[in-house]
């Protein structure tokens, strides 16, 4: 197995964390550099919980690349900085592992023509779990026979964007297969705003937003006499960590930009 010199940026996060230690667990994983706000031209040991991580540390990308070699750019960062870490990895070669979520259609057109135009790899995953990727396979799957359904996402009160990445992704892949509809009563009137979630298509979102929860997802279908939910819950963030590895592999075979995992599980 070919090695593979990985930058992570937003290593002190939640995900970056978690991220730390897979790439330090798996053989063929280097750790090269980490981007991150604080501490530049120091070492990811000079943080907390990175003993023995003689990492250097940068806070402009930009000179991350120009220093060190990499292959690719795991971006974990606030949705805030995840496009400007992502072009600017393309920009040196570097192909990107995009976790962070709050990603644009436009975001995603932009960043697909750059990888076209450069033959580069390019991975945007809204959810690494695998039980999440099959929700929105099953999901989609439902959306065929289903015209009415309602996606209720549920995830930790320090996540900063909502809709979260998975019930966007799980909408527009529902969107492919269902037949339009405009949902709920016609006359239907919200008497405090935001009531009825957000409107995708005529398909509501709803965002859960408590202390205790990790990331979760239920969509709920409905027909005459019937309904179907389809939920998937994870409960740690080390859930995410074999998607994040299949992406880092995969990305250095392809030379176009994938949107969502499902493109790539057998
Ligand atoms: N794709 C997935 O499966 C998945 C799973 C969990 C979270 N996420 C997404 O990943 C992102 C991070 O989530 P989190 O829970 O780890 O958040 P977090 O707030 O714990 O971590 C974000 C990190 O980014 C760092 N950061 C902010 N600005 C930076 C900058 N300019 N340069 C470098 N670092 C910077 C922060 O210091 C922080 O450590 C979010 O967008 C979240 O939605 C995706
Ligand atoms: O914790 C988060 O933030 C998560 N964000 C992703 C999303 O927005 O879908 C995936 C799950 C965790």
């Amino acid at each position: 197995m070919r090695d593979i010199k990985i930058v992570i940026a937003g290593p002190r996060g939640r995900m970056g964390r978690e991220a730390v230690r897979l790439v330090q667990q798996t053989d063929n994983f280097h750790l090269v550099a980490v981007v991150d706000h604080k501490n530049d031209g120091g070492s990811l040991s000079d943080f907390d919980g990175f003993s023995g991580l003689d990492i250097p540390v940068y806070s402009n990308i930009e000179e991350c690349f120009q220093k060190v070699e990499a292959d690719v750019l795991i971006v974990l960062t606030t949705p805030e900085f995840g496009m400007l870490h992502t072009k600017t990895a393309l920009s040196y070669g570097v192909r990107p592992v995009v976790g962070t979520t709050g990603f644009t259609k436009e975001n995603v057109n932009e960043l697909e023509a750059i990888c076209k135009e450069k033959g580069l790899g390019c991975i945007i995953a809204p959810n690494f779990a695998i039980g999440a990727v099959l929700m929105m396979k099953f999901a989609q799957l439902a959306g065929k026979y289903f015209n009415d359904v309602e996606i209720i996402e549920l995830h930790h009160d320090e996540k900063l964007d909502a809709p979260s990445g998975t019930a966007v992704k799980t909408a527009e892949m529902i969107a492919e297969v269902r037949e339009a509809k405009q949902q709920g009563h016609l006359n239907e009137k919200e008497t405090i705003a935001g009531a009825r979630g957000a409107d995708f298509d005529g398909m509501r979102i709803h965002s859960v937003r408590l202390p205790g929860l990790i990331a979760h997802q239920q969509v709920m279908f409905g027909a005459t006499g019937q309904t179907l939910t389809i939920r998937h819950d994870s409960y740690n963030r080390a859930s995410f960590m074999s998607g994040v590895k299949l992406a880092v592999d995969t990305v250095m075979k392809i030379d176009t930009l994938i949107y969502g995992l499902e493109n790539i599980i057998e």
